[in-house]
C-alpha cells in the first residue's frame, strides 16, 4: 500500500507521516526531495510553482511509486498533491494501492506553525497561493489537524484500518 499524505506546506505531512512510517515500519518518502533543484530555488524565492515546474516532480514521484509498487513496498509519501489531475497522475489507476489522507487545517492554524517551523526553504509567504491552488479531493481521507501528531496518526490508522478501533 502507498499512503499519500497531501495538504498544503505546513499541514503537517512530514511529521505525521513520519510517524506513520516508524509505527507501520513502512520507508517515509518526502515529495521535496524530488523537486529539481530549480522549483526548490524558486520557492525560496518566494515564488510558487506552476503545472509546468510540477511535471518533472510528478513524473519522478510517479516513477517511483510504480517501481515501489512492482517491488511490493509498502511507503508514506508526504507530498502536497495539491490538484485532482495531480492525485490522478500519481494513483496512475489504482486505487486500492495507492491512498490519499487530506491533512485539513484552517489557514490561520498553518499559518501558525508554518511560521515556527525552522530550517525549510519553503517562505511563509507562499502558504496563501498554496490554499489557492488547493483542490481539496472528494475521494481522500480527510483528517483534522488540530491535534498532536500522534493522535492523527493513529486516526488515519484507525482510518485506513490497518489498526483495529479501541474497544468501547
Ligand atoms: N499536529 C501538529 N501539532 C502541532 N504542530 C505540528 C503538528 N503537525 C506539524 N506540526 C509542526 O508544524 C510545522 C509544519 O509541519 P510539517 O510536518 O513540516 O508540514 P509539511 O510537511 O506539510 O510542510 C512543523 O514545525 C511541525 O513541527
Ligand atoms: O507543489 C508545490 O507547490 C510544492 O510541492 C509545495 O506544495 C510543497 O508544499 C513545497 O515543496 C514545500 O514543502 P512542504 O509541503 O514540506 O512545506
Amino acid at each position: 500500500m502507498i499512503v499519500v499524505l497531501m495538504g498544503v506546506s505546513g499541514s503537517g505531512k512530514t511529521t505525521v507521516g513520519k510517524l506513520l512510517a516508524a509505527d507501520l515500519d513502512w520507508q517515509f518518502v518526502d515529495a521535496d526531495d524530488f523537486h529539481p533543484t530549480a522549483n526548490v530555488e524558486k520557492m525560496r524565492h518566494g515564488l510558487p510553482l506552476n503545472d509546468d515546474d510540477r511535471l518533472p516532480w510528478l513524473n519522478s514521484l510517479r516513477e517511483y511509486l510504480e517501481g515501489a509498487d512492482s517491488r511490493g513496498k509498502s511507503l508514506v509519501l508526504a507530498c502536497s498533491a495539491l490538484k485532482h489531475n495531480y492525485r490522478d497522475y500519481l494513483r496512475a489507476d489504482r486505487p486500492e494501492v495507492v491512498r490519499f489522507v487530506y491533512l485539513h487545517g484552517s489557514p490561520e492554524l498553518i499559518a501558525k506553525r508554518q511560521a515556527e517551523r525552522r530550517g525549510h526553504f519553503m517562505p511563509p509567504g507562499l502558504l496563501q497561493s498554496q490554499f489557492e491552488t488547493l483542490e481539496p479531493p472528494v475521494d481522500a481521507i480527510r483528517v483534522d489537524i488540530t491535534p498532536a501528531p500522534e493522535i492523527i496518526a493513529e486516526r488515519i490508522l484507525r482510518e485506513l484500518q490497518l489498526r483495529e478501533a479501541a474497544p468501547p
